[in-house]
């Protein structure tokens, strides 16, 4: 069986930027076997592009040498050496990728997409929600605007943050603006499009309780990190006097952490994200896990075409999604290239990729050309997790 004998992790940016700051870069990890065959991964920027570069090459020591098609025995075996993987976001994202390359390989060889290796699709298209939308809305006028585009292009729902700068704590002024972005939003798009609601994790109980109670009449679907994510008393304490549906799961690394939300009963819709969690080893298991609770699953889908052509492969298998998240109408166009922009959105769905492994064909020459050494991002007084030019009052 073929051996693990490259792993490069390869940063890639250019001057055309999306809706979000800490996904400006692509980390694509790139490994190759004993045999020539090559698989890719993606890992997550956010503000630690140098340190995931850098972690990728540790990590790869623990995967060099070992056998390509052996993806649960390799994370067994890496879990095993790092004694923080479930405490290291840089550690659990270098290693989720390069579980993904792995997966990817051993749909090449068996010449089979990775939903076929995990028993076959349940949907032959997969149903999206928008996210990305709404760079540089300030006012209600703005968010209505810029939604109804979204609906003409087809989606059924659709996710913004209408909080602006607030953070920690909401005033009156706060509540109100948050109010009429999202009456603006639910009177441009109507009753029968699912408005979610995004948090970002920057509240109190009490702040995020007292938006709930404010927003609860445009029916939003879910809430969506309403307290801080490390908040675990303020998160039972928003269920107790709430009863909105509450979204969380992208900042999970581990299986473990997932199982502890979903088995508390603090979590109805799971966002697990595949360049996080563990890539497709631990996302399958992540779904079962979620299954077994009825709580349906919505993948963090926030970065780059690679993560999404997972994504779409293992949410055709996931008989409890809700909707993928998609960035892809407004990423910009050097991402939708990589993969050759085969993972299109037509009328608020994607058609599940046929090809081997990834589902997708790669663009190496454009991954070439698009590779930068490593650096830090910009740290300004908009955080880099919001979508931009929408961290204003007005
Ligand atoms: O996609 C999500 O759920 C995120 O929390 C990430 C941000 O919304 C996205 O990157 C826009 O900044
Ligand atoms: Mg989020």
């Amino acid at each position: 069986m073929a051996k693990i004998s490259e792993i490069e992790p390869i940063v890639l940016a250019h001057s055309e930027k999306g809706s979000a700051t800490w996904a400006s870069v692509m980390i694509v990890v790139k490994v190759i076997t004993s045999d020539g065959q090559v698989g890719y991964g993606e890992a997550v920027p956010t503000l630690r592009v140098i340190n995931v570069y850098n972690t990728i090459k540790q990590v790869s020591k623990g995967y060099i040498g070992k056998e390509a098609e052996k993806p649960e025995e390799n994370y067994q075996e890496w879990y095993k050496q790092d004694f923080y993987l479930a405490r290291s976001f840089e550690s659990a994202t270098a290693t989720s990728a390069i579980d993904q390359a792995l997966w990817d390989i051993i749909g090449k060889e068996l010449g089979a997409p990775i939903y076929k290796l995990l028993g076959g699709k349940v949907r032959d298209k997969i149903p999206v929600y928008a996210n990305g939308w709404y760079q540089d809305a300030v006012t209600p006028e703005d968010f209505a605007e810029k939604a109804k585009d979204v609906i003409k292009k087809g989606y059924k729902a659709l996710k913004f943050d209408p909080f602006g700068p607030y953070y920690n704590w909401i005033d009156e002024k706060g509540l109100k603006e948050a109010e009429e972005r999202v009456k603006a939003v639910r009177e441009a798009v109507g009753d029968e499009i699912d408005i979610l609601i995004e948090h970002h994790g920057r509240f109190n109980a009490n702040s995020a309780i007292l938006i709930a109670k404010r927003l609860e009449k445009y029916n939003p679907m879910f809430m969506e990190e309403p307290v801080h994510h490390e908040d675990i008393e303020g998160l039972r304490k928003y269920k107790q006097h709430t009863s909105l549906n509450i979204a969380l799961g992208e900042r999970l690394i581990s299986l473990k952490e997932a199982a502890f939300y979903v088995s508390e009963g603090l979590v109805n819709i799971l966002q697990p994200d595949l360049c996080n969690i563990g890539g497709i080893t631990v996302g399958r298991k992540v779904i079962s896990l979620a299954e077994a609770f009825d709580v349906e699953i919505a993948f963090h889908n926030a970065f780059g075409s690679i993560q999404n052509a997972y994504s779409l492969q293992l949410a055709s298998i996931t008989p409890n999604l809700y909707l993928l998240e998609n960035f892809y109408d407004w990423f910009p166009q050097w991402k939708r290239d990589v993969v050759y922009d085969e993972t299109k959105v037509e009328d608020g769905h994607v058609k599940v990729p046929e090809k081997p492994g990834i589902g997708v064909s790669i663009n190496e020459k454009l991954i070439e050309s698009l590779k930068v050494e490593p650096k830090e991002l910009e740290v300004l007084e908009e955080p880099v997790w919001v979508v931009k030019g929408t961290w204003k009052k007005y």
